[in-house]
Formats: structure tokens, sequence, C-alpha cells
């Protein structure tokens, strides 16, 4: 019953959460925040495939990943995922509002909401910028995929992503809509993680 449910402090309170899916040091607490920023983090899905970055510079450089960053004063987030998305892939698309996250880095001195986009379609062509060297990975499994060309594509490459991602990129490929908290140490380790599909 979604009243059972205890919805961690940062993710919005809802009835709709079913399916939790959580982990990390059970008698450890939520970190506690006092600031929060906005992000944004756009993929393209499109015909079996998904549309990753390499992050080249910056905070998560090294790590594979949706294109996003910082909501701008006077931005909405769709406005900030689609400037993102141009600046930092080359490419635009109509962009729909996927999941939301709440994560700590205890590195960082304010928590990140990042609302995640998606979209099926793009316009204009991908390009490598001075921030990310795009790169379509296999979104399905590779024996269910019955074009060739996307089944010689690489699988999604979990180990090289945030480690959050594998516990909600999974509701993104469903078209499940998503939210969800993690919280990450000083070393860089996922702490603790709770993610839930949102039902209508
Ligand atoms: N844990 C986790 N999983 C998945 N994605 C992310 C995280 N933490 C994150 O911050 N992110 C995402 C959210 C954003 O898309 C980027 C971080 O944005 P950043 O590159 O710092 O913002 P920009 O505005 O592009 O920064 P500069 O252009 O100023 O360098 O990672």
């Amino acid at each position: 019953m979604s009243h059972d449910i205890i919805v961690p402090l940062g993710v919005p309170h809802s009835d709709r959460y079913r399916g939790v899916c959580d982990g990390g040091i059970d008698d450890e607490d939520w970190s506690e925040f006092t600031e929060v920023r906005r992000y944004t983090n756009a993929f393209i899905i499109q015909d079996g495939k998904i549309l990753l970055g390499y992050k080249k510079r910056g905070y998560g450089q090294g790590l594979w990943n949706g294109f996003g960053g910082k909501v701008e004063p006077g931005e909405s987030s769709l406005q900030a995922a689609e400037r993102e998305l141009e600046e930092e892939a080359g490419i635009r698309a109509q962009l729909r509002l996927a999941g939301t996250l709440f994560f700590i880095d205890a590195k960082v001195p304010w928590a990140f909401h990042i609302d995640i986009f998606v979209a099926h379609t793009f316009t204009g062509e991908i390009i490598e910028t001075d921030e990310m060297r795009p790169q379509w990975f296999c979104a399905q499994m590779a024996e269910d995929t019955e074009d060739p060309e996307v089944a010689r594509l690489p699988q999604i490459p979990y180990d090289r992503m945030w480690a959050d991602d594998i516990y909600w990129m999974p509701q993104l490929l469903r078209d499940t809509p998503f939210a969800g908290r993690m919280d990450f140490a000083k070393n860089g380790t996922l702490r603790k993680w709770w993610v839930a599909k949102v039902v209508n």
C-alpha cells in the first residue's frame, strides 16, 4: 500500500509511488541539506538505442551521462534541458519530463534536484563538444534487437556511469515515470539510494 512507503527527505510527497527499489547502509540516515540547486539531464532514446555523452571536463568528468547542467536564473528546467542538449551535443529535441532525482554528494555543499528529460526524435547533427563526446549505445538486450546495427552497439556502460544510474535508468528505458534520492559519500561511493515508479 502506498501509505507504507516512507519517502526520503527531498523527494516530493505523493501517494503515486510504487515498486520501491532501495538500498545502501540501512542504519545510516539520509544526509541533511540546506541549499538545493536545480539541474537537468536529457537522453535521446530512439529505435532501441540511447545517446550518452562522455563527460570530458568538470563535475562527473570521465563518466558517461545524459546531456545537462545547471538551470540558469529565469529559465524553466525544460528550457535549460533544451539549451544544454544543444550546447553539449549540437542537437535540438522536444524533451518531455521522465523523472525527478534528488542527489547529495558529500563533497558538494548543496543538494541537486535533477529533472530527467527524454525525447525519441531530434533535429540537427550530433557533434562532439568541449564538454561531451556523444555516442550511441544499445538500449535493449542484444538478443532482443532485430536491427543488426543496433545489436552491434556497445551495451549501456553502467560501470562507467554515476553509480545510481543503474537503479533508475531501467524505468527511463521503459518510459515509466520515476522519482528517487541518492546520497554519495565523500569517497565517491553510493551510500544510500531510493527509487520509485510513479503511477497515474
Ligand atoms: N549522481 C548523478 N547521476 C546522474 N547524473 C548526475 C548525477 N549527479 C549529477 O550532477 N548529475 C548530472 C546532472 C547534470 O546533468 C550534470 C552536472 O551538471 P554540470 O555539468 O556540473 O553543469 P553545467 O551547467 O554543464 O556546468 P558547467 O557548464 O558550468 O561546467 O550531471
